[in-house]
């Protein structure tokens, strides 16, 4: 039998000493609280005005450490607040395997960012890590890699970060620098994977699996009329711009123009970028009906979404947006034609019929989903959030999900991987040069190709790219897919708006009461109505989603929902 003493040792102590308890008071009493604000992990972290958030990004980094210790793994800590305006920041956490931080922790991270002193954060932190039986000054202490974007506000806030992270005895906290938040969650990942984790590891595999999918474009598709080989980016004047001409340099087989990068004089997120152009459906800054015809892209404030656009020719009509509904198409159409490859000549009573499943979430058009489902696809739906999206998507061979605001990525199971290591080993000793060999192949490049951890705008647009050439199509060939149904996006400042309570994937309002009521007896005037109302987990807002048969239609609908839920919730006073 080992003795207590040892097992304590080997599993750590689950208990704070005075030395962590009187560190920590010490360091938390340097980071006061903001009054009269409550603050709340949502649907992609924490994200408030920057200027109210050091306490709470401080408190993100004894969580973050708190995670590593408990799962013996790197944790990740991004200081970004996406597509907001620049003044705002935020943070969110990276797990051991990438994605987001678990749900169950998610109330711990609400409980010690609104603690309202530094002993009520003891408390709370002391009776978490007893509950959690987290393992102190144990076997291995906590790793936590820092990543922040463009934000003038995020080396303050990274370095209250490190202060949490260090107010953990022996934790160590390493700063990546700027990053996108993709980055971030690939290095975390491949760490903790024991793989090649720097962010040049991170361009070269990206580099390296683009170019063998070019290399496997299928001889007599490579030569295509009627496409216009450049792509122009917009940036969103955030980190994406930059860090993708790095990426163009390692590949110069594309053609592609940065506009709006870091490095220009815009502000980020101002009239540019991925939730400007999907929401509001018009060119970024510095595109113009000079561009029309070119396939064009924007990524939003830290590169983790992508929209992809074509600018009409007359100056201020609104552009054709090719959304995440139409990348998530795209990249299905591309993963089943391999799938199909692969399957032809299995007999089978041997084949591994590997199962394809699609996410979305009540933001897709209607449109999207009507096709996916006619090629014969599970379609599945998610509340709004990628954790949700991202943990749907896992339960599949080869799981695609796609917010319609252009992000997500493809998840490929680790059985199917190894299955598809071993199919194309077979192959290639058998009919070398099948399509069945290049199709294993193909797939096995696009599991490395497309980031494995969260929705990556770089890896996107590789991937877009690469299959467009696969496909020989242009991006009018790609938009011509499905039509999609017209739409019309609100946002209604209420009193409160967690007074709204939804289910079935937010597609139904079951508080207040009689909302739901309201909403279906206006919906049921429109010729293809579809609408739903649901709080945003980033905004204070409720938001308002229809869709209908003409424009005119939905923003009418629209805007009667609208009033709807102003009448069952009350405006907004200040
Ligand atoms: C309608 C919409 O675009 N919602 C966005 C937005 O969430 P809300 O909870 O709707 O504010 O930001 C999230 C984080 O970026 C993103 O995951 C989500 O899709
Ligand atoms: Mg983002």
């Amino acid at each position: 039998m080992p003795q207590w003493s040892e097992l304590k040792k080997w599993f750590g102590s689950i208990a704070m000493n005075e030395e962590q308890k009187s560190l920590l008071l010490d360091s938390s009493s340097r980071f006061v609280i903001p009054q009269g604000v409550k603050l709340s992990y949502g649907t992609a972290g924490f994200r408030e005005d920057a200027s109210i958030l050091s306490s709470t990004v401080y408190r993100v980094g004894i969580l973050a450490a708190l995670r590593s210790l408990k799962t013996q793994s790197v944790i990740g800590v991004m200081i970004t607040a996406s597509h907001n305006k620049v003044s705002d920041n935020g943070v969110k956490i990276a797990d051991p395997n990438g994605g987001m931080l678990s749900q169950h922790w998610e109330p711990f991270a609400d409980a010690i960012a609104n603690a309202s002193s530094p002993q009520q954060l003891l408390q709370l932190i002391n009776e978490f890590v007893e509950k959690e039986r987290i393992p102190f000054l144990g076997v291995r202490p906590a790793e936590i890699l820092l990543g922040r974007d463009t934000r003038p506000s995020g080396e303050a806030l990274l370095e209250a970060a490190r202060q949490g992270v260090t107010s953990i005895v022996g934790a160590v906290a390493s700063d990546m620098g700027i990053l996108t938040t993709p980055q971030l969650h690939w290095m975390v990942r491949a760490r903790n994977k024991g793989l090649k984790a720097s962010e040049q590891d991170y361009f070269e595999q990206l580099s390296n699996s683009f170019k063998c999918l070019m290399d496997l474009i299928p001889t007599e598709r490579s030569k295509f009329d009627g496409m216009n080989d450049k792509l122009v980016v917009d940036g969103a004047n955030g980190v994406g711009g930059a860090k993708l001409q790095v990426l163009h340099k390692l590949l110069n087989v594309l053609d592609i123009e940065v506009r709006n990068s870091s490095e220009d004089e815009g502000v980020l997120n101002d009239g540019v970028g991925a939730d400007y152009v999907q929401k509001e459906k018009v060119a970024p800054h510095g595109f113009g009906s000079k561009d029309a015809g070119i396939r064009c892209a924007s990524l939003d404030g830290d590169a983790d979404r992508l929209v992809y656009f074509l600018v009409p020719p007359e100056s201020n009509a609104q552009v054709n947006l090719v959304d995440g509904d139409k990348i998530l198409s795209l990249f299905a159409v591309f993963i089943k034609e391999q799938l199909s490859f692969l399957n032809e000549k299995e007999d089978l009573k041997n084949s591994h019929k590997a199962r394809l499943g699609i996410v979305q979430t009540a933001y897709a058009n209607g449109a999207s989903t009507n096709y996916l489902k006619h090629l014969g696809l599970e379609v599945n739906f998610t509340p709004t959030g990628v954790k949700y999206l991202h943990e749907k998507a896992a339960e599949f061979d080869i799981g695609i999900y796609f917010e319609a605001n252009g992000h997500g990525t493809i998840l490929f199971s680790e059985s199917f991987i190894e299955w598809l290591e071993v199919k194309s080993r077979d192959l290639s000793s058998g009919s070398k040069g099948s399509e069945a060999e290049k199709a294993a192949l193909r797939l096995l490049a696009v599991s490395n190709l497309i980031n494995q951890a969260v929705g990556d705008a770089l890896s996107g647009v590789l991937l877009v790219e690469v299959i467009l050439k696969h496909m020989g199509w242009s991006i009018h060939r790609w938009n011509e897919l499905y039509h999609d149904l017209p739409s019309r996006q609100l946002k209604v400042k209420v009193a409160d708006r967690t007074a709204v309570v939804t289910a079935n994937a937010e597609t139904v309002v079951v508080r207040p009461p009689g909302l739901q009521d309201a909403i279906n007896t206006e919906t049921a005037k429109y010729t293809q109505g579809r609408c739903f109302v649901r709080p945003s987990g980033t905004e204070d807002v409720v938001r308002v989603y229809a869709e209908a048969s003409t424009q005119e239609a939905t923003d009418t609908l629209a805007n009667c929902v609208a009033k709807l839920v102003v009448q069952f919730l009350g405006s907004n006073s200040s």
